[in-house]
């Protein structure tokens, strides 16, 4: 299978929290992590696919402007837990890959070409990834 991927960086803040527990309960759950907190984020960004007339998947610098446009306008530093992607679940690296692969599905799709996978790695030693059903091969 063919694919490309392209890695970003982003600076957030979150903390974990559940919003109908006391502080008390969320520090027992959550530990350090249900105060506020920043993360250096990487986010990786995977397409399967063929080679089209120009020899690539899709260009990279077009594959940048999309995830800037629909992810990174918004997420890099921001609080995350005050993001609408946010307001009903914990900002873990899980749901995060999981939100982000959402948003850029429906425009990260060509005739040669899918979304496979995103990665997002909360710091250098732990990352969660979301990954489509289906990869685009030939
Ligand atoms: N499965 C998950 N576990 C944790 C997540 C997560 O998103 N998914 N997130 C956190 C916190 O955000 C925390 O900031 C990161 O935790 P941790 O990896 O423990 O970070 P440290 O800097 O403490 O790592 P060290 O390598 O031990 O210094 C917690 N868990
Ligand atoms: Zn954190």
């Amino acid at each position: 299978m063919l694919s490309i991927t392209r890695e970003f960086r982003f600076e957030a803040a979150h903390r974990l929290a559940l919003a109908h527990l006391t502080d008390e309960e969320n520090t027992e759950i959550f530990g350090p992590c249900a105060r506020i907190h920043g993360h250096s984020y990487r986010l990786r960004v995977t397409l399967s696919g063929t080679t089209n007339a120009f020899g690539w998947i899709l260009n990279f610098s077009e594959l940048k402007k999309i995830v800037y446009q629909h992810v990174l306008s918004e997420y890099d530093h921001a609080c995350l837990n005050e993001l609408h992607d946010y307001r009903n679940d914990i900002p873990t690296a899980e749901n995060m890959a999981k939100t982000i692969f959402r948003r850029l599905e429906p425009h990260l799709q060509g005739p040669n070409y899918r979304l496979l996978r995103i990665c997002v790695h909360e710091t250098e030693n732990a990352w969660a990834s979301w990954e489509a059903d289906h990869a685009l091969c030939s």
